[in-house]
């Protein structure tokens, strides 16, 4: 089945600031420690004294090693688990809070539709779960389907679509109570190479007409340098920011497919690969270079 080019469509942007949050950071972590402790087993330090800001609007990637932290550290923001120690805070609420007021919207690797539901009703799952009738719903679920090039994909259901199609799917359902913030764990690491590259392009798009703010966790440094304003550097064991690095390249909202035949895209490839590799110049287990 082929899939509908994305249409650009009016889009309300993420839930709009109120004037008191001027200022105040999507995402704030503050000296945070992860230990993970089992019965009759060592602790494992996942995370340690983990500081980072993540501004309104902004794309910040997560990279580094097999077993650094970034899952933990983007499960801690969603609140799917609570820090040993230090802080952190979502539009300047705790993360529990900002999981109540539904500040974010969570897109991992396997998309985690419902077999059983259309595409569009998969997309109005959380809208029904908050109450909203259906003819909001159905609005939104139309909005949101242009979003993501699929308007006329509604009726279909999963298993009718392709890997990439369902990852779209699940980004709408991510956005569909526009979030200011996108929280993604590796969305497009099942995907070929090709279709990989094209929901990159389309994820900038979106992210661009809807402003939300995304943490992104990626083994591919072409894929953290192609959609970030920063890629955060993580060192493993205990799991660590070792460098956070300014992407030097157009705004992601004007970056296409020629931006990765451009010499600065390779040269900012270079920059994370040479700080990634720091103290290990051969291959990093769980890095890609492609
Ligand atoms: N629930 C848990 N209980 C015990 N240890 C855990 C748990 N979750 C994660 N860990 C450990 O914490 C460390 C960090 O894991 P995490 O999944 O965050 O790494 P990652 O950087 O996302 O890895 P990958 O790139 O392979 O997905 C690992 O050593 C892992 O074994």
């Amino acid at each position: 089945m082929s899939e509908a080019s994305a249409s650009a469509v009016p889009v309300p942007t993420a839930g709009s600031a109120s004037p008191t949050d001027a200022g105040v950071a999507a995402v704030q972590v503050t000296g945070v420690d992860k230990v993970f402790t089992a019965k009759r087993k060592a602790s494992v330090t996942a995370l340690e004294n983990i500081d980072l800001t993540v501004a309104p609007g902004e794309f910040v990637s997560l990279i580094g090693p097999s077993g650094c932290g970034k899952s933990t550290l983007l499960r801690l923001i969603a609140d799917l688990d609570t820090p040993s120690a230090g802080s952190l805070t979502v539009f300047g609420k705790t993360a529990r809070q900002a999981r109540i007021d539904q500040e974010y919207g969570i897109a991992f690797q396997q998309s985690g539709l419902l077999p059983w539901r259309t595409v569009a009703a998969n997309i109005e799952l959380p809208l029904e779960l908050h109450g909203v009738n259906s003819a909001g719903r159905k609005k939104r679920s139309a909005e949101l389907l242009a979003l993501v090039g699929l308007g006329d994909f509604a009726e279909s259901y999963p298993d009718q679509l392709s890997g990439g199609m369902q990852q779209r799917v699940a980004i709408a359902r991510a956005l569909a109570e526009s979030p200011r913030l996108l929280l993604m764990d590796e969305p497009f690491g099942a995907l070929d190479e090709m279709t990989r590259e094209r929901m990159q392009t389309e994820l900038v798009r979106i992210t661009g007409e809807t402003g939300a703010a995304v943490v992104f966790v990626t083994h591919s440094i072409p894929e953290a340098v192609f959609l970030s304003n920063r890629v955060v550097v993580m060192s493993p064991r205990p799991g660590r920011i070792r460098d956070i690095l300014s992407i030097t390249l157009p705004g992601t909202a004007d970056r296409d497919e020629h931006l990765r035949e451009d010499e600065a895209f390779f040269e900012n490839v270079s920059r994370v690969r040479e700080l990634l590799h720091g103290e290990a110049p051969v291959g990093i287990k769980g890095v890609e270079n492609r």
